[in-house]
């Protein structure tokens, strides 16, 4: 089966994405010419370890590299300093080396964390991301932003370290939770909606195949995903500028996770697909974009079955929202720089948006 290969292109922190189906099998191999030395060590959570561990333990012995593993609880709750200690520990038990690669073999959580962890452990110490969520695999995996979440917010306390791989094995998807996918697909469209407006037509009409399981149309969508994302860090590896147009919808969506307490009431991706419905909203009612282009993302995110509006069993409060917004990691001098946009594949960022609109656009969303 044939491998697509992208390469991020940060100088001798560069590294390759490679997408195809069945890559785990061949982990060892692909990895073996970005290793250090003959170790690795396997991060992967105990809803994804049963199911794929073995067979990229199995992909080591065959290339020669002795492992050791272990196994996080899955879910947002594992990220934090408290696991990211026990992680640490659990390497430095199992006598990791600056030689040892770090390999993270799971879903968002078990990238961010894992991820920290060789960042800090011995002062930094390589990895590999073995994305297997879509989510993941189109958005977390890539990039390098590593993290935790505190008791003030998401990812407030990290740092950028880039991975030395990343294989993104779409056949992984197969067993993924459709809402899993759903959640995933959210991070997809945000690309069509940033600067691809091209794309976001064709996800108009391929989206439900994406969603639905189709190979092809899984595998060009994660691959003009991660395109789009390695173009953009090259460009801006720590965010200085237009890599926070990558936060479209995370402004409002971290404020939902935080509101709900970052569990299964809203995942992070269906916070995204809110969060991006607001930046919209926002945006036309601030006469920035067409009412029909925040219309057509709704449309577009409703069609393929995902949350668009917030659910009426809790009681939401825009003051709330905007206490959490205030914790954003794109304040600066105390002011929120938004992502808004001018249309569909029009993203723009900017710090001059009256609190006014804010809060009547929330108030609006929540139906107050
Ligand atoms: O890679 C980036 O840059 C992004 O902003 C991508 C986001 O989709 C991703 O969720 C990221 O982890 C959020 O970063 P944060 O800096 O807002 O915590």
């Amino acid at each position: 089966m044939s491998i697509d290969r992208l390469h991020m292109e940060l100088g001798d922190r560069g590294y390759d994405i490679l997408i195809g189906s069945g890559l785990l099998d061949q982990t060892g191999a692909l990895m073996a010419p970005v290793m250090r030395g003959k170790r690795a060590f396997v991060v992967t959570d105990d809803q994804v370890g049963p199911v794929y561990l073995d067979r990229v333990l199995a992909s080591l012995d065959k290339a020669g590299i002795a492992h050791d593993h272990t196994q996080i609880t899955h879910g947002e709750h594992s990220k934090d300093f408290a696991h990211l200690e026990a992680l640490v520990e659990s390497m430095l038990d199992a006598r990791c080396e600056r030689s040892t690669m770090i390999i993270a073999l799971g879903g968002g959580v078990v990238g961010d964390l894992t991820g920290f962890a060789a960042a800090i452990l011995q002062r930094g110490v390589d990895f590999v991301q073995i994305p297997t969520t879509l989510l993941a695999q189109v958005d977390s995996s890539v990039g390098g932003k590593t993290g935790i979440n505190t008791k003030k917010g998401k990812n407030l306390v990290g740092a950028f370290h880039q991975p030395r791989l990343v294989l993104a094995d779409i056949s992984v998807l197969d067993t993924l939770p459709r809402r899993q996918v759903l959640a995933g697909y959210a991070e997809v469209v945000k690309y069509g909606c940033i600067d691809d407006a091209d794309f976001f037509t064709w996800l108009e009409a391929n989206g439900d195949k994406v969603i639905d399981g189709d190979v092809a149309a899984r595998r060009y969508a994660v691959a003009i995903s991660c395109r789009a994302k390695a173009r953009i860090v090259a460009a801006d590896e720590r965010e200085g500028g237009i890599r926070a147009l990558l936060n479209l919808g995370h402004t409002f969506g971290h404020a939902l996770e935080a509101e709900t307490g970052y569990g299964d009431e809203i995942l992070h991706g269906e916070a995204v697909a809110l969060g991006m419905i607001m930046a919209f909203r926002l945006s036309a009612r601030m006469g920035l974009a067409p009412v029909a282009d925040a219309d057509r993302l709704e449309g577009h995110l409703a069609a393929m079955g995902m949350p668009t509006r917030l659910s009426k069993q809790r009681h939401w409060n825009v003051e709330r929202l905007v206490h959490h917004m205030a914790g954003d990691k794109k304040v600066k001098d105390g002011k929120i720089t938004f992502v808004l946009a001018r249309g569909i594949g029009k993203s723009f960022l900017t710090p001059e948006v009256p609190q006014q609109a804010v809060h009547d656009m929330l108030a609006e969303f929540i139906g107050a």
